[in-house]
């Protein structure tokens, strides 16, 4: 099958190329003025990295720097190690790095790209379907800190992204779920076929290499870069649509989960609770019938994702959600659904719907299996 090229508009405009062995592309997507790369790549992945160096090597100097696993790599010390490495092989600002690994490197990798020398040129290879459908994709860096989730970070576009399906083969099917969080977001605030795919499909059916697993992510990634070109910054939508913050749904309580949980619990696990949250939020604020707060449950639920959560306090959680980068002052401000891809702000809920819509995630839903 050939390989779908998704263009990004804007004003630092790149390509989302989704095919299969795509590294062979890099220096295309690098581009000429480089000379060294350094590939930021998740530690226990050398050896989906290692062809990639290899490629590399043929064209560039090339620095190989190993991370820490997963969520450990998105910590300021990891920052400044690659800072450190970066500072110690020279490198100057015709220099690019190169992440390879799931939505955590990538955040990481850009987050150094993003600071080192104010700013260099990085090329994403996500290895997860959460990297390829959302982290790899718009800018957003970040890194995590004693207070919680992506708190430091930067807007940093990336000079490309190659999403290559075969590198999804090795994906513990876990972590292959956790990314259809991600995508089954995409179907309610924006792609209803993502919704109807997902629901007709036997989830067994739903492998790293089937046609429909394609198509979702395809379409996870278009909903993804028809929001961000229109918003890059987050500064807001037009005509009462939330603009970037509409991708948060669900995320100011699965950022609390997250860092409430140690980090054990996924993040695309995390935006599927979150979501059946906001939808019994929106239920009580009005806007979403009960039905549509079953879809939510049973669409993440059909493939496996967990709707409860019961780990942690209301209190907790909530004191946790006001550190969310959607609060206003003392306002928490969640994005809710009037229906199906009719996204809007809700500000400041009254106490007693957050704590209902919680005790109504606690009440029922599958939960998560580990
Ligand atoms: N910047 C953004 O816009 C954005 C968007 C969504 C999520 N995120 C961030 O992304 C992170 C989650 O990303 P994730 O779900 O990819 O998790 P992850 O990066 O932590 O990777 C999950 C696990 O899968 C392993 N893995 C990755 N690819 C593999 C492969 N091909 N074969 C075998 N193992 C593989 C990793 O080693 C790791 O243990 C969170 O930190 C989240 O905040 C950022
Ligand atoms: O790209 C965005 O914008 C998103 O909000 C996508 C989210 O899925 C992603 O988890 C993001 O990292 C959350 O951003 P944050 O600003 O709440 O940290
Ligand atoms: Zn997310």
């Amino acid at each position: 099958m050939t390989d779908t090229t998704l263009h990004v508009g804007g004003a630092a405009p790149y390509d989302v190329i989704v095919g299969h062995g795509l590294a062979g592309r890099l220096p295309e997507v690098l581009g000429e003025s480089v000379q060294r790369v350094a590939v930021l790549y998740a530690g226990d992945l050398g050896e989906l990295a290692q062809p990639i160096v290899d490629g590399l090597v043929e064209h560039y100097d090339v620095l190989a720097l190993g991370l820490p696993d997963g969520e450990r790599a998105k910590t300021a010390p990891v920052a400044s190690d690659c800072w450190e490495a970066l500072g110690e092989a020279g490198f100057t600002r015709s220099d690019a790095v190169v992440t390879v690994g799931g939505g955590a490197t990538t955040d990481l990798g850009g987050f150094v790209a993003a600071t080192w020398l104010r700013g260099v040129r990085v090329v994403h290879v996500p290895t997860t379907v959460l990297g390829m459908v959302d982290a790899a994709v718009g800018g957003k860096t970040g890194i995590n800190t004693g207070a919680g989730k992506n708190l430091v970070g930067a807007f940093h576009e990336p000079a490309g992204v190659l999403c290559d399906l075969s590198l999804l083969a090795t994906l513990p099917r876990e972590e292959f779920v956790a990314g259809l969080g991600e995508v089954i977001k995409c179907g309610f605030i924006a792609d209803p076929v993502i919704l109807d795919l997902v629901e007709a499909t036997d989830p067994a059916d739903l492998t790293a290499d089937s046609a429909v697993t394609r198509e979702l992510i395809e379409r996870a990634i278009r909903v993804k870069i028809g929001v961000v070109v229109d918003d890059l910054r987050e500064t807001g939508g037009s005509g009462g649509h939330p603009g970037r913050e509409v991708l948060n749904y669900g995320h100011t309580l699965a950022h609390a989960i997250e860092r409430a949980s140690g980090y054990s619990v996924r993040h695309g696990e995390a935006v599927a609770i979150g979501s059946v949250y906001v939808a019994e939020l929106a239920a009580r604020a009005g806007s979403l019938t009960p039905g549509l707060v079953e879809r939510h449950r049973a669409a993440f639920g059909r493939v496996g994702l967990p709707t409860t959560y019961a780990d942690t306090s209301f209190d907790d959680l909530h004191a946790a959600m006001k550190v969310d980068k959607k609060s206003r002052g003392s306002q928490l401000r969640f994005v809710v659904l009037d229906d199906i891809a009719r996204p809007r702000i809700l500000a400041g809920p009254d106490e007693a719907d957050l704590r209902a819509a919680y005790d109504a995630l606690q009440a029922s839903g599958t939960g998560a299996s580990r």
